[in-house]
């Protein structure tokens, strides 16, 4: 066997240097920079007094701090005000691109940079940022990084890397109707825990893949860091390509026309090796919620929160401590479980598509007084996409909030909280103790399964709803 993985194409192409041990000095050809660690970054570079050595290859949008409500600016929400300002001030004294605050581009980092064609296939892409990951989606080699790599690698375009692992996980059969990319993240992390991918790089491949459309690779790629993964990656195909075509800061013409043989390059050689090989038979499964306060404490929507007396005694404290902050009784179904928030937005699930499949649901519908949900499209490109066919509407007439991109409730940096104790479905992609506010309860699930949750004011089967 010597063929070569995906990954190690990617790789190989951006090493500058060879460090030994499996270390590498690597070209990173996109910089993102967010309102969280971007001002950090920056900072960290005036102390030092260095340059941003190619303006031209960093992109920066405010997301995490700022506000959502309508009609807000950079400093609604008053506590991140320095955030969103130290971003704008350091990108126009560097010459960095900034997509601010009600400008063409802004967004969630994670939704406006492939949207914008700023990802491409073959590219290295950092932010500080977990769910960097998630570009992986178009076939760039993708990954967070904390602070001082990332300020390192504004001042000399290069971070210093070791080469992972690799696993593969092929994906056979199809997804049944209902069933989506978020489910089958889920899914796939339930199966395999929460740490599974934990050193690793994943490729997702198979036909389940080549047949997902390149909105739910991205949520697919997004979801790997809570499989422990740093890398999620899909190979470019003729759907990635179509998607790229036309996108602003993509190749244009014969440029564009000239970058696709190298893309069509961009692929696991058949005869290359993995360190650890996956199968799943995605035609086994359902739409799936998460019951815990990990991503890997996940069930199909039909089934039962688990007994701590069904798991070995060591999970039983977790398991048990779980149970307790979610306020749910071991062995109840989930479906019916009563809710008062619904969360649509996040970079796991808040592009086009995933608004579409929402409001599919919502149509015609009413939430509840019990219920608040929002819908938080990911860029001020979703929300336009999403209002010119009608979509606010029907989210609005069905007693939904129709509010400006970013992270908002995903994180709650941004003060946008559920109250303690309250329990809401999400579509975003951590469940943790407090993560959407201290004491919130998150389940995390698709789109369509929260669109069904706020219209029925319980935990639903979307594939039940009457
Ligand atoms: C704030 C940021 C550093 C963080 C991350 O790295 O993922 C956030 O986006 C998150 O989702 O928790
Ligand atoms: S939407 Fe959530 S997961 Fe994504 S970058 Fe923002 S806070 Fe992180």
């Amino acid at each position: 066997m010597n063929g070569h993985t995906l990954f190690d194409k990617l790789w190989d192409a951006h090493v500058v240097r060879d460090l030994g041990d499996g270390w590498a000095l690597l070209h990173i050809d996109r910089h993102l920079l967010h309102d969280l660690s971007g001002p950090v970054m920056l900072g960290e570079l005036s102390r030092r007094g260095c340059a941003v050595a190619n303006p031209e290859l960093a992109f920066a949008t405010p997301d995490h701090a700022i506000s959502t409500v309508p009609g807000r600016t950079g400093q609604t929400y008053a506590a991140g005000a320095h955030l969103w300002r130290t971003l704008t001030e350091e990108c126009a004294a560097r010459r960095i691109r900034l997509f601010d605050v009600d400008q063409s581009g802004q967004g969630i980092v994670h939704v406006m940079a492939p949207e914008l064609g700023l990802v491409l296939p073959g590219l290295t892409v950092i932010c500080g940022d977990s769910h960097t990951c998630t570009n992986g989606g178009l076939g760039a080699l993708a990954f967070g990084v904390g602070t001082s790599e990332g300020a390192h690698a504004l001042a000399t375009q290069t971070v210093r890397q070791r080469k992972p692992p690799q696993m593969r996980v092929r994906y056979s059969g199809a997804l049944a109707p209902g069933v989506t990319a978020k489910d089958l993240a889920l899914h796939t992390i339930r199966q395999l825990g929460a740490s599974a991918g934990a050193g690793y790089c994943v490729e997702f491949a198979g036909p389940v893949i080549d047949a997902m459309d390149i909105e739910g690779r991205l949520t697919l790629c997004n979801l790997s860091v809570e499989l422990g993964a740093r890398y999620g990656l899909i190979a470019p195909d003729e759907a990635t390509i179509a998607y790229l075509r036309g996108r602003p800061y993509a190749p244009r013409g014969a440029a564009f026309e000239a970058a696709l043989p190298s893309w069509r390059t961009l692929r696991t050689d058949a005869d290359a090796a993995f360190d650890c090989n996956v199968e799943i038979d995605a035609s086994q499964v359902v739409p799936t919620i998460t019951w815990g306060t990990s991503p890997e404490q996940a069930i199909p929507v039909d089934g039962r929160v688990p007994e701590p007396g069904a798991v070995p005694a060591g999970e039983r404290p977790a398991l048990e401590d779980a149970l307790r902050y979610m306020g749910l009784q071991p062995g109840q179904r989930i479906a019916g479980t009563p809710v008062d928030w619904v969360f649509i937005g996040s970079c796991a699930n808040s592009r086009l598509s995933d608004l579409r499949a929402a409001a599919q649901v919502a149509r015609g519908r009413h939430v509840p007084d019990s219920v608040t949900a929002w819908v938080v499209p990911g860029s001020l490109e979703v929300k336009r996409a999403a209002e010119a066919e009608g979509l606010d509407r029907i989210f609005v007439e069905a007693g939904f909030q129709w509010r400006e991109p970013g992270c908002s409730m995903c994180v709650a940096a941004n003060g946008e909280q559920v109250p303690p104790g309250q329990r809401c479905v999400s579509t975003s992609n951590r469940n943790f103790v407090g993560r959407q506010g201290p004491g919130a309860r998150t389940h995390l699930a698709s789109p369509a399964m929260a669109a069904a949750a706020a219209v029925s004011g319980c935990i639903s089967d979307l594939r039940s709803l009457a």
